[in-house]
């Protein structure tokens, strides 16, 4: 039996949604214009899906999982499950007024209106915050509301800013943040669990490498301690000698994270001819 994923047609979440799947070694039969694909080597069945379209799926099962913005869970999907956050497509669903709005608190949005593509999201945070006010459900190009009368505040997905700052806009509220997810319908078959442990397991490996990169450098032998200190890798890292005497080669592995401020350490304890890697995948 084959998993059914959903996947964003096009837009946002569509070039990294098909990227995880490769990375996960699953190639697709992809032709342009074909709205269902099946994977060649896994027993994966891909349907490419709005966006917005995809939590009614999965509340169905026409869909057992899909990729899709968590932020769209809180609007569409309260009974779906999140399985895995897959770190890309990061953003914030907040609230904005015009730069001139002298802003204080969440109060002085009472009674004002507020233009949203996301209107359950923002009628909940309203209502934890004890605040009544109008809103104007439009489906895109939020931002522009202000700008021409249509509303004093709006609620929607930022993340450089640059769409806000454009239209003379100010962030005042942060409702929720927000990433990719891998989701599943609430309706999934037991019958597919095995297929999507595996799958799971496929993506945890991939962003667990994403995650980290893998370091090589060759040190003095006396360097040897202090280095194995600031690099204690998975288990501990490999130490081998090199040809030239007194001198050994160390691999480890470092979180992305973390990189800048241990190579600058790595340096520091004498280290020399650091290389470093990207991981493909992980799996500890
Ligand atoms: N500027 C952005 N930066 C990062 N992530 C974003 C941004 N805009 C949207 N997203 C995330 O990507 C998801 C898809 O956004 P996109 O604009 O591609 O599609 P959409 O308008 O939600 O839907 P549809 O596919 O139904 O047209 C959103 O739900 C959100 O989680
Ligand atoms: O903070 P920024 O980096 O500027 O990103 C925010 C913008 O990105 C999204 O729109 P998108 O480009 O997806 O267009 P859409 O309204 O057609 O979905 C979102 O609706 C904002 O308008
Ligand atoms: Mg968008």
């Amino acid at each position: 039996m084959k998993l059914k994923i959903a996947i964003q047609k096009s837009g946002r979440l569509h070039d990294e949604s098909l990227k995880l799947l490769k990375d996960c070694g699953i190639s697709i039969d992809n032709g342009r214009d074909q709205l269902k694909a099946s994977a060649k080597n896994f027993p994966l069945e891909i349907y490419y899906l709005r966006n917005g379209d995809i939590p009614q799926y999965l509340k169905d099962g026409v869909v057992d999982c899909a990729i899709i913005g968590e932020n769209l869970l809180i609007e569409k999907g309260e009974d779906i499950r999140i399985l895995e956050k897959l770190g890309f497509s990061k953003c914030r669903v907040s609230l904005a007024v015009s730069k001139i709005f002298e802003y204080d608190t969440i109060m002085d949005l009472a009674g004002k209106r507020i233009a949203t593509s996301y209107p359950v999201t923002t009628a909940k945070y309203l209502k934890e915050k004890g605040i009544e006010a109008e809103l104007h459900i439009i489906n895109g190009s939020v931002e522009i509301a202000p700008n021409i009368g249509l509303a004093d505040a709006i609620c929607d997905i930022v993340s450089s800013g640059s769409t806000l700052f454009k239209n003379n806009l100010k962030e005042v509220e942060v409702i929720m943040k927000s990433e990719a997810v891998l989701a599943a319908s609430p309706k999934l078959p037991d019958s597919l669990s095995e297929v999507l442990r595996n799958f799971r397991f496929r993506i945890q490996s991939v962003l667990k490498g994403r995650d980290y990169r893998y370091v090589l450098l060759n040190a003095p032998n006396d360097k040897l301690q202090e280095i194995i200190r600031i690099l204690p890798g998975m288990k501990s890292p490999t130490v081998l000698p090199l040809a030239e005497e007194g001198w050994s080669s160390i691999h480890s592995v470092v979180k992305q994270d973390a990189f800048w401020e241990v190579i600058d350490n790595l340096k520091m304890a004498g280290a020399e001819g650091i290389l470093v890697c990207p991981i493909e995948k992980m799996v500890l």
